[in-house]
């Protein structure tokens, strides 16, 4: 048997000794390569030294590993975090068991030079919506990159395929935010539908007179037609909300009937006789390349001239401009957005404007308890990745 060991400054941190072993077979005899001083191990430097191995001896090398413990090795794994002021709660697990570097600024993302530069040699990336995980910071971060989590339930900012496709393991925060979502959802439905922003805004400005019969009128939920559009683990309890307002009905659309629906009495309808039929039309599904700009000139013209449009999804399923234009032509009759594009959206930006859109900064999941939650799970899925085990919410 020949034993080889490797030296530390292999360029990519190493498992202990007894966690990843890698056997060559040939001539009949093992060659074992025993990952002395190094703590943690990179499968695919083995795999490739194995290859080269067989390829210079001219006979097959097999290799195996078994799982990478956490704990065995004497350095930890180097995780980069691309914000500062997540929870401290998410971020000390994290610290128990990694090497963590934080991006300084709480209220900024990290450069994307910067993200670059601090992601390469790095084994975990715990990221945000806000930071672009493309093909260009997969190769920056170099092979030592086993796992991306992502501090979201939405994942349009990562190119899903490119990080498969490196057996890069991807973590999301899906459930810990629904109810959440849910709640702001209805909050800003109501916010649009009975104009509080607007009444407000009237006292300030001292529009406000004398109580008058129609001043300040919008419609109600009870009795109305509601159609949410994407039943997903958000729309469900968006829909159970609603149902308690006593709407007339609850429409949905959908690839397949859900009997999570039948609680709130949702019906299933495609999408055109959703929007000819909705007051309001509310929109949960994830932004897709299916879903891009899907409300646009055509489909805003499909809907009621009074009808509400609430979006707590991403920016990016509306055309901008076209929902701009059915603000301003009394096409349809308000719009409710916690998402846009871009974010943030500029003061000055003409939306802004507009007496019947009411937008608020991207606050679906801001719950002190939920933001926990969701890095707690950001944390747990860098953890279970790194020790070789099945993610708690994995894509
Ligand atoms: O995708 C998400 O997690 C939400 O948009 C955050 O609020």
């Amino acid at each position: 048997m020949i034993v080889l060991s490797f030296p530390k400054s292999v360029s990519v941190p190493v498992i202990s000794t007894c966690s990843v072993r890698a056997w060559g077979v040939f001539c009949g005899s093992f060659v074992r390569f025993v990952p002395m001083k190094l703590h943690y191990f990179q499968t695919n430097v083995y795999k490739n030294i194995a290859l080269n191995c067989s390829f210079f001896l001219g006979r097959r090398v097999s290799f195996s590993t078994c799982q990478p413990s956490l704990n065995m090795g004497k350095e930890k794994p180097q995780v980069y975090v691309t914000r500062a002021g997540c929870p401290t709660k998410g971020i000390d697990l994290l610290k128990q068991k990694c090497d963590v570097e934080i991006w300084s600024k709480p209220l900024e993302p990290v450069p994307r030079e910067e993200l670059l530069k601090k992601v390469k040699g790095k084994d975990a990336l715990f990221c945000l919506l806000t930071d672009k995980i493309d093909k260009e910071l997969l190769e920056s971060a170099g092979p030592s990159l086993k796992v991306i989590a992502t501090m979201s339930t939405g994942y349009d900012h990562i190119d899903v395929p490119e990080v498969k496709k490196r057996g890069i393991k991807l973590g999301y925060t899906p459930d810990v935010l629904t109810d959440a979502v849910a709640e702001l959802t209805v909050g800003l439905l109501l916010a649009t539908s009975r104009r509080l922003f607007e009444a407000h805004q009237e006292i300030l400005n001292g529009g406000w007179g004398s109580w008058s019969p129609l001043w300040m009128c919008g419609p109600g939920l009870a009795t109305s037609t509601v159609g949410i559009v994407g039943l997903g683990r958000i729309g469900i309890e968006v829909a159970k909300r609603l149902h308690t307002f006593n709407p007339s009905q609850i429409l949905y659309t959908s690839r397949s009937d859900k009997p999570e629906a039948k609680p709130f009495g949702g019906i299933r309808v495609p999408l055109d006789e959703l929007l000819a039929q909705s007051d309001f039309i509310v929109v949960t599904c994830a932004l897709t390349p299916e879903t891009k700009e899907m409300f646009n000139d055509e489909t805003f013209a499909k809907m009621k001239s009074s009808a509400i449009f609430v979006n707590t999804s991403r920016g990016g399923v509306v055309d901008q401009p076209a929902l701009q234009r059915a603000l301003e032509s009394g096409k349809i009759a308000a719009a409710g957005l916690d998402v846009m594009t871009p974010e943030p959206l500029p003061p000055d930006h003409p939306l802004l404007q507009l007496k019947n859109c009411v937008i608020i900064p991207h606050i679906g999941s801001a719950t002190t308890k939920t933001r926990e939650d969701m890095c707690i799970l950001t944390a747990k899925n860098i953890i279970a990745a790194l020790q070789g085990e099945p993610l708690p919410a994995e894509l």
